[in-house]
């Protein structure tokens, strides 16, 4: 482990990292409390334990826990463990250091055997909050994908396009959105079957994000339905954006079971104009890709009264 002390005297401070580096761990050291905030600031990612000595200069031991955990917050992966060393053995001294959010407490002189047996504790402590947060990770990770094409999920598109939409009022830049829905899918399902689908939405999944332009966001909101939000971009340019996408997913049929398949989609598309709800931005759109089908399919359609 790389384990950071902070002790303000000289002999304790040397005696400690003797024993730690016998027991083969990498230490840094620091002889205040104000240094030791300091240093986790700039590299605590690199540490997986702080061994601290309650009363020192500048801030105690208590004051600098209290801050290291404000800056960790509840579930940051930076989390490490705390070990507190004091001369005091006072039950109220241990309950404050733990309240604090130390770990462990332990009193000097130090038992060497006893601080390796505290050591390896804090070790399956840290191990076991890494693996939670690692866990955390995937399952947020999982909450918010598609599991069939990897692209965002509705819930996620929703929150991405909610913060962009933001952003737009803010700074007053263009936002526009697009549906769009694959034409005739129930015609895929029924020839190649319904793994065949899949296989076909996934397909279309990876052309959109290898054709997609930075900043451009692509999501699965439905089914066979993916909306698009274009920061930064006009209703026109959306529209122009639109009918590449559209062409090149036309222009290139795709093979399958050496079938060529022609997939086309139409698209409706919607500029925001920062004052309707995202219901009503997706509702404008879906109003223009209705128009779409209605003219035949295989285009793109502006809806000019959003
Ligand atoms: N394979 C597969 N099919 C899906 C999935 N989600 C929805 N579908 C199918 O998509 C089809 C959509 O059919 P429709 O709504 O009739 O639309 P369409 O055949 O594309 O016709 P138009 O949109 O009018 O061009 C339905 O048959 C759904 O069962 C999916 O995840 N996988």
């Amino acid at each position: 482990m790389k384990i950071l002390i902070a002790e303000d005297a000289p002999s304790d401070r040397l005696l400690l990292k003797l024993h730690l580096e016998k027991l083969c761990h990498d230490v840094v050291e620091v002889s205040n409390g104000e240094e030791l905030v300091e240093y986790f600031k700039s590299y605590g990612v690199d540490l997986d334990l702080l061994v601290v000595d309650l009363n020192m200069p500048y801030k105690t031991g208590v004051e600098a826990v209290v801050e290291i955990r404000e800056l960790q917050g509840n579930y940051d992966a930076s989390w490490i463990p705390i070990i507190i060393l004091s001369g005091s053995d006072s039950d109220d001294d241990i309950f404050r250091c733990i309240e604090a959010g130390a770990d462990d407490y332990l009193t000097k002189p130090i038992q060497h055997k006893v601080l390796a047996a505290k050591l390896l504790a804090m070790m399956r402590l840290a191990d076991m909050r890494k693996r939670l947060v690692s866990a955390n990770t995937s399952l947020e990770a999982l909450s918010t994908t598609d599991y069939l094409t990897s692209l965002p999920n509705r819930r996620a598109f929703e929150k991405d396009l909610s913060a962009e939409m933001a952003k737009s009022l803010r700074y007053g830049q263009s936002l526009s959105v697009a549906v769009f829905d694959i034409d005739h899918f129930k015609q895929i399902n029924d020839t190649y079957g319904h793994e065949g689908g899949d296989v076909v939405l996934k397909e279309i999944a990876r052309r959109f994000n290898r054709f997609k332009r930075a900043g451009d966001v692509f999501g699965r909101i439905g089914g066979e339905e993916f909306g698009l939000f274009l920061p930064y971009t006009t209703a026109q340019e959306a529209f122009t954006a639109c009918e590449r996408y559209r062409m090149l997913l036309s222009e290139d049929k795709y093979s399958y079971e050496s079938q060529l398949i022609n997939l086309t989609v139409s698209v409706g598309v919607c500029a925001y104009h920062n004052e309707e709800t995202q219901l009503e931005l997706i509702k404008c759109a879906d109003q223009a890709l209705y128009q779409a089908k209605h003219q035949g399919r295989d285009r793109v359609v502006l809806n000019c009264t959003g």
